[in-house]
Order: C-alpha cells, then sequence, then structure tokens
C-alpha cells in the first residue's frame, strides 16, 4: 500500500477554443494534454497546479476551479496516479513554448483525441461541459485502458 501520486492538469477554456500543450519530453511525451504535473512537497494541490501551468506555458490562471479528480492505475505499478482537474476561462499573459511544452488554441469542435491520451475523449465532454466528476482508469501500457468507471457529480 503506496500512498497515491498527486498530479495536477490544467485546461483553459475559453468559448469555443481549448488551450492545450504538446509535451516535448517525459511522461506523455508526443500527447496534446492540458498543462500539469506533480505536487511538491508543501504546496497545496491549487498551488501546484497554478505553478505548473506557469512553468508550462508561461500564463497564470487566477480563476482556475477544481473541477475533477481521476485516479490512474497503471498495471504492474504500486502507485496510483490521483490527478487533480482544473479549468480556467481567463488568462493573464502570453502562452509561449517551454522546455516541456508547445502551446496551441483548438476549437472545442476538433480536439486532437487521436494524438492525446485515450481515455480524454470520454472525460474531456464533461469537462467541457462544466461538470464535476470523479473517475478512474486501469491502464496497461501508455495506449490502452482495461477499464474505467467515470461519474459526474451533483453539483447541488
Ligand atoms: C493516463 N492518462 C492520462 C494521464 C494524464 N496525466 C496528466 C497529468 O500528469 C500525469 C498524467 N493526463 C491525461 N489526460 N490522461
Amino acid at each position: 500500500s503506496v500512498p497515491n501520486k498527486l498530479l495536477t492538469l490544467v485546461l483553459i477554456h475559453q468559448n469555443t477554443r481549448l488551450l492545450l500543450g504538446m509535451k516535448k519530453r517525459g511522461f506523455g511525451v508526443g500527447r496534446w494534454n492540458g498543462f500539469g504535473g506533480k505536487v511538491q512537497p508543501g504546496e497545496t494541490i491549487l498551488e501546484g497546479a497554478e505553478r505548473e501551468l506557469l512553468e508550462e506555458s508561461c500564463v497564470r490562471a487566477p480563476d482556475m476551479k477544481h473541477i475533477g479528480r481521476i485516479d490512474f492505475e497503471f498495471v504492474g505499478e504500486p502507485q496510483i496516479m490521483e490527478v487533480h482537474v482544473f479549468k480556467a476561462t481567463e488568462f493573464e499573459g502570453e502562452p509561449a513554448e517551454t522546455e516541456e511544452m508547445r502551446p496551441q488554441w483548438f476549437d472545442v469542435d476538433s480536439i486532437p483525441f487521436h494524438t492525446m491520451w485515450p481515455d480524454d475523449v470520454l472525460w474531456f465532454p464533461l469537462m467541457l461541459k462544466g461538470s464535476k466528476f470523479k473517475g478512474y482508469f486501469k491502464f496497461e501500457g501508455m495506449d490502452k485502458y482495461l477499464e474505467y468507471n467515470l461519474e459526474e457529480l451533483d453539483q447541488s
């Protein structure tokens, strides 16, 4: 029994456009995704999300809201990745390429799911419509999940 690995993922959703980044190295390299990474000791999950967004995209999003949590298990790995998802509509600065990420705007009707993590096509619609959600995916390797569950949470 190993404690979960805390991670963040930030999406900036402005009207009909969504800011994604092409991951240039490390875990998930070669895939478009939101911005995020590991939560460091001594910082809150929100502080970690704000820090990673700035480091990876050069923008700040003070209005980001926690909209969901997805636990990812990888067969053979004892540590579950607990990913906290945040969404913002406003941002400060100009998205810029960094060592980690190459940012690009996508129309919400042409999200490049074929070059993203396979779970994204399932929960992005919940994220885009403003639902709060909780999910779990069991991955075998980087390209396939064996099982999942995904639930929209009441906002009332
Ligand atoms: C396994 N499926 C994943 C993982 C993931 N991560 C983003 C935060 O950093 C850890 C991995 N992001 C998405 N959309 N799907």
